[in-house]
């Protein structure tokens, strides 16, 4: 992802961290249907797409076109009808319901509306996803050093609930970061927010990608955000419309003329 200036979150790797390699995707003829009362709904259609390790990749087209069922069908949260998802070598749709749980415990999530636990503190919030585990580090120390990077480390023992929705987002991010994902799947991670505190957690999204190195999937409706990454995939009634490249020095221009986005 293009970084876009100065950010006043501390360097995410000063806590030691070495980079993630990121995980290629690769979907074969993804089709998934869903029942809306007596009518099949297609969400997908006969989607086939690569997407290379590190890559970033917007994911944009109009409400219903099928984004967040795509990344929801990457991160093994939703099964597709037919066809093959493949994950860092991993058969996704093929998992068992354990094995799929394991799975998405290694792909960081962040949704528009941040999916925290609201009573607890932003460190707790940050730490949830470890506590399955078994692991070989202090599950608090890794939480904290994430605050820090996000910014928010003088904010750690603060209720979710008093937090403004900025520096929610935030505490999202760095909780999806805390197993190390290979792939981060970010679903309209601004859409919830004011445009400067958008872009405040989009420059963030940049920085973690560009500093760990995973592959990050975006779903957007807005062009700006998309422009920020490397690829972008426009999606309409559940197929590939348009995948290409953004190269241009004026992608927000480019983006308004291939996708119609404002
Ligand atoms: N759980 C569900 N049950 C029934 N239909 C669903 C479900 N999830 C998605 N759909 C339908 O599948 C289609 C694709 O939905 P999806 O949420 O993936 O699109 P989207 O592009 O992410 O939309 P938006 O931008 O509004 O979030 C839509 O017609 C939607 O109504």
């Amino acid at each position: 992802m293009r970084r876009q200036g100065p950010s006043d979150a501390a360097d995410v790797r000063s806590g030691g961290h070495d980079r993630f390699p990121g995980a290629p995707i690769s979907l074969n003829d993804v089709t998934r249907f869903y029942r809306q009362g007596g009518a099949q709904v297609p969400a997908l259609v006969d989607v086939t797409l690569d997407v290379r390790a590190g890559e970033t990749v917007a994911v944009v087209g109009p409400s219903g076109s099928g984004k967040s069922t795509l990344l929801h069908v990457i991160g093994g949260i939703d099964r597709p009808d037919s066809g093959t998802v493949m994950v860092g070598g991993t058969r996704v749709e093929q998992l068992s319901r354990r094995a799929a749980a394991a799975f998405r415990r290694g792909v960081g999530f962040v949704f528009q509306h941040y999916h925290l636990l609201p009573q607890l503190s932003a460190l707790d919030n940050v730490v949830v996803p470890l506590m399955p585990i078994q692991v070989r580090f202090d599950r608090h120390e890794r939480a904290r050093e994430l605050l820090d990077a996000v910014g928010l480390g003088d904010r750690a023992s603060a209720r979710v609930a008093d937090l403004s929705g900025g520096e929610q987002q935030r505490v999202a991010i760095a909780r999806a970061l805390v197993a190390r994902p290979k792939l981060l799947l970010a679903d309209e991670p601004t859409g919830a927010l004011d445009s400067r505190t958008g872009d405040e957690v989009l420059d963030l999204l940049a920085q973690v990608q560009a500093d760990y190195g995973m592959t990050l999937v975006l779903a957007t409706h807005e062009a700006a955000v998309a422009a920020q990454c490397s690829r972008l995939i426009s999606l309409r009634d559940g197929t590939v419309v348009a995948d290409h490249a953004l190269w241009d020095p004026q992608p927000d221009e480019t983006l308004r003329r291939a996708t119609g986005l404002g």
